[in-house]
């Protein structure tokens, strides 16, 4: 079974996809990007306040799936600059216990959509 996955407190997909799809337990997020959902603005101001916003997003996408970081045992991390790694990590760190963090990978990428720094997906399990 498949059941899509929305919320208004996260940006609206600018592509042909969903926010996040559920499949039995298993919560598939997209890529989420710094895009403010109430002003619909990218925040690109610094790479942590991006790497913030981007958590922000999926903290309210896997809510709508009635799940919390807690939840997430995979990330996947692209980025356009390796040199900005160590920041992304201080922000992304902050939403996981170290204990319990999830699985990761993390790829520096040629381009992302609308140009930002930084898209983080997630798969989370009920
Ligand atoms: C932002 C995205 N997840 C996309 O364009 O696929």
């Amino acid at each position: 079974m498949k059941k899509i996955i929305s919320t208004t407190k996260a940006p609206a997909p600018i592509g042909p996809y969903n926010q996040a799809i559920l499949s039995g337990n298993t919560l598939y997020t997209s890529g989420q990007i710094a895009i403010n959902p109430m002003t619909g603005e990218l925040v690109l101001d610094s790479i942590k306040s991006e790497t913030k916003q981007v958590m922000e997003n999926m903290k309210e996408v896997l809510a709508a799936a009635e799940m919390t970081f807690e939840n997430v045992v995979k990330t996947c991390i692209f980025i356009s600059d390796m040199n900005t790694f160590s920041e992304i990590n201080t922000v992304y760190g902050e939403y996981f216990n170290e204990e319990t963090a999830p699985a990761r990978e993390t790829v520096e990428v040629a381009n992302l959509p609308k140009f930002v720094n930084v898209e983080i997906s997630m798969i989370a399990i009920k």
